[in-house]
């Protein structure tokens, strides 16, 4: 079937791939055999739902010498970042299905993290370590990043953690009446973080069951977080208030498992969702 109207839109532009993890939304391309750099005005552009792809980051796939491919992730401002827990595991089920395989590597910010299928449409990843150096931030200052002297609002005794990108976590109650946006935005921009910060909002609903909304940098509320919820289970741990095991964690649309080892090596699980393809316009090539 020829598409209509393609005399009007020539589909030669770059091939993408739509998918979400949770709501947690991303439009992936491959960057292996003709490499992807696009400006920070078209990263915009393609991740604005209402002019483009829509999507909270822009994936790109490349070569890697150390992995089976290298996952750049990119915000929606066009900032380089060096993880994305939902991205993760989008990107390693399309490397996966594209070699037949039930295991794949990938190179990060993080490191070379280790992917493989639980289930037909769930991949977990074995995100790395969680760390809690203040200079690995980095913060302006030296803290207590278990105890952050940080009060904006009704959140205070927020956790600082990295797990390949920056995030701090404070416990709530009652969340799903909270303006998650409106409370987290002073704290992503607070001059503690001169990187700014991702910041999660979690609720402990058991011992093993958290719920948790992130407002993630540049400024966008998502669907989801993996990396924020691995670091809120990490939290909650250190504050005693779910067990070592396993832990749920619910985000809106779903959940994540996340169980995180004697070695602070952290494994998250979870769902991936595709949702469509297409091919962008051909002025969304960086010309200059
Ligand atoms: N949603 C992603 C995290 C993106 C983090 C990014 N917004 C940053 O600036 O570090 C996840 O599933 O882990």
């Amino acid at each position: 079937m020829t598409p209509p109207w393609s005399g009007i839109f020539p589909d030669d532009g770059r091939p993408f791939v739509k998918m979400h993890g949770l709501r947690n939304h991303f439009i992936i391309i491959d960057g292996r055999a003709a490499p992807y750099a696009p400006s920070a005005a078209q990263i915009a552009r393609i991740c604005d739902v209402q002019i483009g792809v829509g999507g909270d980051q822009l994936l790109v796939i490349e070569q890697s010498a150390r992995a089976d491919a290298r996952l750049r992730i990119l915000n929606i401002d066009g900032r380089e970042v060096g993880a994305c827990g939902n991205a993760t595991r989008c990107a390693a089920w399309l490397l996966m299905e594209e070699a037949g395989t039930d295991a794949v590597t990938l190179q990060t910010g993080a490191g070379v993290l280790a992917c493989t299928r639980a289930a037909a449409l769930e991949v977990s990843v074995q995100m790395g370590r969680i760390t809690h150096d203040w200079e690995a931030f980095p913060l302006t200052r030296a803290v207590d990043t278990a105890d952050l002297p940080l009060v904006h609002g009704p959140l205070s005794r927020g956790i600082a953690s990295w797990i390949g990108n920056p995030h701090v976590t404070f416990f709530v109650r009652d969340l799903p009446t909270l303006d998650v946006a409106a409370l987290a935005r002073p704290v992503l921009t607070d001059p503690l973080f001169p990187d700014q910060v991702n910041v999660g909002l979690a609720e402990v609903l058991g011992p093993a069951l958290m719920r948790l909304q992130v407002y993630e940098r540049p400024g966008i509320l998502t669907g989801a977080c993996g990396t924020g919820a691995c670091v809120a289970v990490r939290a909650a741990q250190m504050r005693g208030l779910v067990d070592k095991g396993p832990v749920r964690v619910q985000m809106g649309a779903g959940a994540v498992t996340v169980e995180i080892g004697e070695d602070g090596r952290t494994l998250m699980t979870g769902p991936v969702a595709y949702s469509f393809r297409g091919r962008l316009p051909r002025d969304m090539e960086r010309t200059a």
